[in-house]
């Protein structure tokens, strides 16, 4: 039964979830990573909130973990590099919180506008201090949206019915959807020059951090209002204290900090600041949506394979993955077996997809067959890491799709170019095909000869010459080397041309038999094959 370590505070209703699927949890939420580490290795899941950290240090002492799940949208407290590479999907709830963190946005608006946590503390301490409170209206100014995503659009939908004008810096907001969202799209200048309110809806990334730096905030409206409810890290916390001191800035209020949990801030004490401690997300509906969601697709995950929201690796439906499943593990095993075949490396691979593979979600399945190819060569690679593993290498890459199948229903070829620099009768094309049939993956040509069969868990792959006598030498040498055939595939070029044999076993062979099939006339390779 898989388990899943809840190292955050997630709404009871996952570890319903969770209980109706088999799948065991504990939940430990404050762990140092100290005491992360040292557990972790127990888990084939994670969830997670923002607090806990899974970093690299975390992630390589995730012996069995399989899937990080983030219930919720950042998901910048988890090292994904370290988790593709370790082969560990890392996914999130990326919709389930964002009308609550909205709603935070804009009443973190309203209480800079009013002062309303300042007004709550004068009044209730007895002062009546009435004359101190003087705010600003938001109806018909203009609010500058940086970032217009998922939670940016939901800010603009509400600050139009609040009769404001939405101004929005998005690289990547289309006009179609700016138009559609009723927002003037702009570039970062024109929005700092023109709003009256400026709040932030971007992930923390390179080209996000610091994004409202001193010099960025000095070219804003006097008066203007600051609102960060997306990440720390994207504003000069510094610059906003000092132009909040000098007045040009009117009130700044931020959910979200750079060191958190922000138990001391160069902010606190500022002048017209409200902060609020990470609550964006925190309503009872979010968090209800975020965590029956992550358990949801956690165990799907860990349970078929269905791949949902994930950060690192392509998705596949929950009603997909039965059928995707056998071609998957097709083209994993045609990757093993042009990877266990490429001594010598390769510089270039491609993918050939034929018939009813056309009209089926193949990045999996290429996902597969690339995590089969590279794991002879790099050993613990799968189908979350293979991909970024291929990009990294340098080794060119492409897919050819099409709905023509000559013999077969669908058909998955693969082919590596093994290079020129190798042993020169090992260089050039090696090919490989199969497809699936009763729901097994079959091999249908090596080599492009034509050859039909299963594969079995050891296989030995000898290529020779097609010349007579050669099978019944091959029959008794491995009848000495105690050798039991469980399987025999033959495929050849032309009569007396290049000729494959292919040969389940039964076993573990002796070391040296390879060097024994090497030995026997007409074998130009040999090697033996584990699937
Ligand atoms: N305070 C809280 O509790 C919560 C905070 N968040 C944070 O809110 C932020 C936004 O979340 P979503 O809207 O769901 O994300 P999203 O991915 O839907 O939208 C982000 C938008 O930022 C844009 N963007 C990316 N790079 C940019 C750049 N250099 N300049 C301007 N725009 C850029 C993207 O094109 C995208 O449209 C995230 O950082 C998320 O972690 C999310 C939920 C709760
Ligand atoms: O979903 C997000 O990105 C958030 O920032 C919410 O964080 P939390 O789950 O409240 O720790």
């Amino acid at each position: 039964m898989p388990k899943v370590l809840i190292a955050d505070d997630l709404s009871t209703a996952a570890v319903e979830i969770f209980r109706n699927h088999g799948i065991e949890t504990d939940i430990r939420v404050g762990l140092t990573k100290d005491e992360l580490i040292e557990i972790i290795p127990e888990f084939d899941g994670l969830a997670v909130r923002s607090a806990c950290k899974p970093d690299a240090d975390v992630i390589a002492a995730a012996s069995k973990l399989k899937v990080i799940g983030r219930a919720g949208i950042g998901v910048d407290n988890i090292d994904i590099k370290a988790a593709t590479a370790k082969g560990v999907v890392v996914m999130n709830t990326p919709f389930g919180n964002a009308v609550t963190t909205a709603e935070h946005a804009i009443a973190m608006m309203f209480a800079a506008a009013r002062q309303i946590p300042a007004a709550d503390a004068g009044t209730q301490a007895g002062k009546w201090p009435k004359k101190n409170f003087v705010g600003t209206e938001v109806s018909y100014k203009t609010l500058g949206l940086i970032g217009c995503g998922n939670i940016g659009a939901r800010v603009a939908e509400r600050a139009k019915g609040l009769l404001m004008k939405v101004v929005a810096f998005d690289p990547f907001l289309t006009e179609e959807r700016a138009v559609e969202l009723g927002v003037e799209k702009v570039d970062l200048d024109h929005l700092l020059s023109r709003a009256d309110v400026i709040t932030l809806h971007t992930p923390l990334t390179d080209q996000t951090r610091n994004i409202l730096s001193k010099e960025a905030l000095e070219q804003t409206k006097k008066g203007v209002i600051v609102i960060n409810c997306a990440r720390g890290g994207l504003v000069d916390e510094a610059a906003v204290r000092e132009l909040l001191e000098s007045g040009h800035i009117q009130a700044a209020a931020f959910d979200v900090f750079a060191e958190e949990p922000a138990k001391e801030n160069v902010l606190f004490g500022a002048p017209n600041f409200v902060a609020t401690p990470h609550l964006g997300a925190s309503t009872v509906e979010a968090q209800e949506n975020v965590a029956l969601q992550v358990a949801e697709q956690m165990s799907d995950y860990l349970l078929t394979g269905a791949v949902t929201n994930a950060l690192n690796m392509p998705s596949v439906t929950a009603d997909e993955a039965p059928r995707l499943k056998p071609f998957i593990d097709l083209a994993e095993k045609l990757g093993q077996f042009a990877g266990q075949i490429s001594d010598h490396g390769f510089e270039e691979v491609v993918i050939e997809y034929e018939g009813d593979l056309a009209d089926m979600n193949r990045k999996p399945i290429t996902a597969a067959a690339l995590a089969g190819l590279l794991r002879a060569s790099r050993g613990d690679v799968n189908m979350v890491s293979a991909p970024a593993i291929l990009a990294d290498s340098g080794v060119k890459f492409s897919e050819s799709v099409t709905e023509d199948s000559p013999v077969y229903d669908s058909l998955i070829r693969i082919k590596v170019l093994v290079p020129k620099t190798a042993n020169s009768d090992q260089a050039g094309w090696r090919s490989l095909a199969g497809t699936v049939s009763a729901g097994r993956p079959r091999v249908v040509e090596v080599k492009e000869m034509p050859l039909e069969g299963d594969f079995s868990p050891v296989m030995l792959y000898v290529n020779n010459l097609d010349k007579p006598g050669f099978i019944g030498s091959l029959g008794v040498m491995l009848g000495e080397a105690n050798v039991n055939i469980a399987t025999f595939h033959l495929g050849r070029q032309a009569e007396g041309g290049e000729a494959i044999a292919l040969i389940g076993i039964d076993g573990e062979p002796a070391a040296d038999v390879t060097q024994k099939i090497d030995s026997l006339p007409h074998v130009r390779y040999a090697k033996v094959l584990h699937f």
